[in-house]
């Protein structure tokens, strides 16, 4: 245990259980939040019409939240939600729970059920953003309104902060909030966000699921790759157009992956911990990584997932090119999404492109560029980690690893750095190589009952902190 003990929490837990009643609203309540196409299409695009919608359907479905005296409520960067849970205790520190409402894009092709129905079917709610990230948003909203009806007063204050620009960087949400609080002084103890899951199945071996709290992210680099040569008549073409000098910079950029950063990573960290949950030999070769590090390491990048745990990914993502059948193209552009290893910062990464691309004929522009973010306290201290842990351990009895690790995507939580050290990414659900498949492709979905383990996690978790208990250290340690 990493919390101190029961006696200055609260006397009494209201407990996470909820009526056949309230368990058909939830569900009733996410299926029509996944009817509304909030969809972020590009930098600039997005579906207004449906996010303003959106605003109107969270005050629909959770009418106490919107009317409690205690709880107030901003729109910021005209689509974004900023709540304000004010605790009795202003001694305590504020956290932030934060999600997302907006989606990528969703076309109809391949889906089992159209993406934007909300369908339930076998047990599973359908749709869009079914895992990333309206469940998030409707659950925190969900489970606060339960606690409301329940007439609970937190004594933490607690904010929550829902981005309707997240697919597309959130500038204009998660980044004008972070500025808005920053103005009003507000430091925070720790943010929970999205990222992680209980993952299920993605390690040959290992048949357990374990539960990964991300306390890092990627960096990323959006890179354009340009190269112009002078247009003409195709019937007579140069030795190279713009098309192939530029092809061959990318798919040498595609064969040439990034370092393997195994060694310098927190993943050994992630895997020692898992070690003893597995048969032997593998206990073995995970608890001696001094010695097996290499061998590991090379096991984990043949997995085109697990690989992202190991390095900076390269995903070329756009190509243009080309104006008429029968003209020598004068300009050829591409797009490369870099993933930035934490053990690499954007500068070393922009420096072995233009080493593996080695022609002067390509151009390069940084459209936009992050480094990895800084890595959060995981130690016994560390309130919001352990608080998640505590959570985890409650919730879900049969998951016997909570360990730290590092999320492969980027979340809105990079732009609330300034606010907090402890920044936790966390989604409280079972995740597999499947589901994984689903976020940003096709056949997202969520089962029901997963949905509702969703919100009874989230409605013990802010009744978990309240807690004034600093987290005490484990017993060994003493
Ligand atoms: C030993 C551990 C094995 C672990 C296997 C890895 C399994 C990966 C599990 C979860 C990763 C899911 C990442 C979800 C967060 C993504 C959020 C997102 O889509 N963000 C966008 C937009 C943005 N903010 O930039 C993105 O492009 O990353
Ligand atoms: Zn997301
Ligand atoms: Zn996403």
């Amino acid at each position: 245990k990493g919390l101190g003990g029961q006696k200055h929490q609260r006397a009494s837990q209201i407990p996470s259980q909820f009526s056949q009643g309230e368990r058909v609203a939830m569900k009733e309540a996410l299926k029509g939040a996944i009817h509304i196409p909030t969809v972020s299409f590009g930098p600039k695009e997005l579906n207004t019409t449906a996010l303003a919608e959106f605003g109107e359907y969270i005050r629909s479905v959770f009418p106490t939240v919107f009317k409690t005296s205690f709880v107030q409520h901003e729109v910021i960067g005209e689509y974004s939600h900023l709540f304000t849970v004010q605790g009795s205790d202003p001694s305590l520190q504020p956290y932030m729970l934060l999600a997302h409402s907006d989606v990528v894009p969703a076309p109809d092709e391949g889906w089992e059920v159209p993406p934007f129905s909300g369908l339930e079917r076998d047990g599973f709610i359908h749709g869009r953003g079914t895992l990333d990230n309206k469940n998030s948003v409707m659950a925190i909203l969900q489970a606060l309104e339960l606690l409301l009806l329940r007439n609970y007063i937190p004594r933490r204050s607690f904010f929550i902060a829902l981005g309707h620009d997240e697919e597309i960087s959130g500038h204009n949400g998660a980044q004008k909030i972070a500025a808005l609080l920053q103005a009003r002084g507000v430091q925070l103890a720790f943010i929970v966000d999205e990222g992680n899951f209980i993952l299920d199945g993605f390690i040959p071996n290992l048949k357990k699921p374990f539960a990964i709290i991300a306390v890092t992210e990627k960096g990323a680099i959006n890179l354009m790759l340009q190269v112009n040569t002078t247009p003409g008549h195709s019937s007579a073409p140069p030795k190279e157009t713009s098309i192939g000098i530029l092809a061959a910079a990318v798919s040498r950029l595609e064969q040439t992956p990034m370092p393997n950063m195994f060694g310098s990573g927190l993943l050994k960290t992630t895997l020692q911990e898992l070690a003893h949950e597995f048969p032997f030999p593998t206990n073995i070769i995970l608890s001696n990584l001094w010695l097996f590090g290499p061998l590991v390491s090379r096991l984990i990048e043949r997995n085109y997932i697990t690989n992202a745990l190991v390095r900076t990914t390269t995903a070329l993502t756009m190509f243009n090119a080309g104006v008429k059948v029968n003209v020598i193209p004068p300009v050829a552009q591409a797009i490369i999404n870099f993933r930035v290893d934490p053990a690499q910062t954007v500068q070393e990464v922009l420096e072995l492109v233009k080493n593996i691309v080695a022609d002067n004929r390509v151009q390069f522009q940084v459209l936009s560029a992050f480094d990895p973010l800084p890595v959060s306290p995981s130690d016994h201290q560390a309130l919001g980690y352990q608080l998640l842990r505590q959570t985890i351990r409650s919730v879900f009895p049969e998951v016997n690893i909570v360990a730290p690790g590092v999320c492969i995507g980027n979340t809105d939580s990079r732009h609330y750095a300034n606010l907090t050290t402890g920044i936790y990414r966390f989604n409280p659900l079972y995740l597999n190589p499947q589901s994984f498949r689903s976020i940003h492709g096709i056949n997202e979905k969520i089962s029901v009952r997963a949905y509702e383990t969703q919100v009874k996690f989230i409605f013990e978790f802010v009744q978990n902190a309240d807690t004034d208990q600093e987290p005490v250290p484990h017993l060994h340690e003493l």
